[in-house]
C-alpha cells in the first residue's frame, strides 16, 4: 500500500511560515493584497475561490473576489486590470482559468502587470522560468506546491525519470520546467499522445503527474512499482464526489506514495498562492523576504 502524500498537512504547515512572513510585513505597515477576478462560472474554480478566501483569512492575507458574469465583455475586465495595476493596495491579480469563450486568454494574461502576476502567466515571467533565469519572479501555483511537497516527502528528482500528462500554461508547461530544472529527465504528454505510449511511458516513470481533467486516466496497472504519483485532476462526478485523474484504489496498490483527492494538490494550491502573494507584496516594498519552502 502507498504512503497517502497528506497535502493537507503540508499546507498547513506552509500556511504557517506564510503567516510568520505576514506579520513581519504588518510590522513594516505592509498587509498582502490579493484580487481573484472570476468570470463566469467553472466548478473548479468556484471550490478554489472559496477555499482561497478561507485560507487567506487564517493567514492575514487581504484577498477579494471580483466576480463577472459569463457575458462579460475583454473590454470591461481589462479597464478593471488596469485599475488594480495602478492600485497600491493590492500586490497579486489573478484571473480564473477558463474564460468564457470570448475572452482572448492571451490579451487578459498579458494585461497583468509582471509584478503582480500570482500565477505566472505573464509572457515575461513565463520566459524568465523557461530560460531558468535566476532572481524572484512568479511561477504558477500548482507546480510550485507540488515541487514543495516533493521536497517535503523526501523525493529525489535529480537523474529521475518522471511523466508529466498535460500541457496547459496553469499545470502541465510550468511543471515541466520547474523538474527540467531540479535536473529530472522529463516527458510531457497530452492529448495527441497515443493510449498504448502513455501507457508504456507511465511504466517507466518514478514519478508521475497527471493533470488532465480525464477520470482514471492512469490506473495502477499503467504504473512502475514504487512509483510517486501526483494526482492534480479536480472532477465532479454525478453524485457529487470529488475524484481526481488517478484511479486512486488500484493506483495505490502499485505506488510508493500518491496524493489523494481531495486532500492533496488542491490545499497545496491554495497555501503557494498565498505564499506568492506575500512575496510579491515583500518584493513591491523592498522588504528581504525568506523562501517559506525551506522551512517547512
Ligand atoms: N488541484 C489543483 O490545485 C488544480 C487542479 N486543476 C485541475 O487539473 C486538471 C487539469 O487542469 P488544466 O491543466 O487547467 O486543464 P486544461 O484543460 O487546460 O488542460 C488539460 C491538458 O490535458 C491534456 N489531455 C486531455 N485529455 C487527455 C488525454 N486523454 N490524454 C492525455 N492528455 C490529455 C490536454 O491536452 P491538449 O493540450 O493536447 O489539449 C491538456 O494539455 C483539471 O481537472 C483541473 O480542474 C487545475 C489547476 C489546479
Ligand atoms: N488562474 C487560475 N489559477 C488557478 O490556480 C486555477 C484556475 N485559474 N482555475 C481553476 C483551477 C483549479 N484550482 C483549484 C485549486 C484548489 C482546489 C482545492 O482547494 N481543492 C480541494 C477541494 C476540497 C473541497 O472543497 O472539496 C482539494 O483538492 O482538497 C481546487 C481547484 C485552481 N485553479
Ligand atoms: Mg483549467
Amino acid at each position: 500500500m502507498a504512503k497517502i502524500i497528506d497535502g493537507k498537512a503540508i499546507a498547513k504547515k506552509l500556511r504557517a511560515v506564510v503567516k510568520a512572513q505576514t506579520e513581519q510585513l504588518k510590522q513594516k505597515g505592509v498587509i498582502p493584497g490579493l484580487v481573484v477576478i472570476l468570470i463566469g462560472n467553472d466548478p473548479a474554480s468556484e471550490i478554489y475561490v472559496r477555499n482561497k478566501e478561507r485560507a487567506a483569512e487564517k493567514v492575514g492575507v487581504n484577498a477579494r473576489t471580483i466576480k463577472y458574469p459569463a457575458s462579460a465583455t475583454e473590454a470591461e475586465v481589462l479597464a478593471k486590470i488596469e485599475a488594480l495595476n495602478q492600485d497600491e493596495q493590492v500586490d497579486a491579480i489573478l484571473v480564473q482559468s477558463p474564460m468564457p469563450a470570448q475572452f482572448n486568454s492571451e490579451v487578459i494574461q498579458a494585461a497583468i502587470s509582471p509584478a503582480k502576476d500570482v500565477d505566472g502567466f505573464h509572457p515575461l515571467n513565463i520566459g524568465k522560468l523557461f530560460a531558468n533565469r535566476s532572481g524572484y519572479y512568479p511561477v504558477a501555483n500548482t507546480p510550485r506546491g507540488i515541487m514543495t511537497m516533493l521536497k517535503h516527502e523526501g523525493v529525489a528528482l535529480a537523474g529521475k525519470n518522471i511523466l508529466v500528462v498535460g500541457r496547459s500554461i496553469l499545470v502541465g508547461r510550468p511543471m515541466f520546467a520547474l523538474l527540467e530544472r531540479a535536473n529530472a529527465t522529463v516527458t510531457l504528454a497530452h492529448r495527441y499522445t497515443p493510449i498504448d505510449t502513455l501507457k508504456l511511458l507511465a511504466q517507466q516513470a518514478d514519478v508521475v503527474i497527471v493533470a488532465t481533467g480525464v477520470v482514471n486516466l492512469i490506473q495502477g496497472s499503467d504504473l512502475k512499482a514504487g512509483a510517486v504519483v501526483i494526482d492534480v485532476g479536480i472532477n465532479r462526478l454525478a453524485d457529487g464526489k470529488l475524484v481526481g485523474d488517478v484511479d486512486f484504489s488500484s493506483a495505490s496498490q502499485v505506488a510508493s506514495a500518491i496524493t489523494p483527492v481531495p486532500g492533496g494538490v488542491g490545499p497545496m494550491t491554495i497555501a503557494t498562492l498565498l505564499q506568492t502573494t506575500v512575496e510579491l507584496a515583500g518584493q513591491h516594498h523592498d522588504i528581504e523576504m525568506e523562501q517559506a519552502w525551506q522551512n517547512i
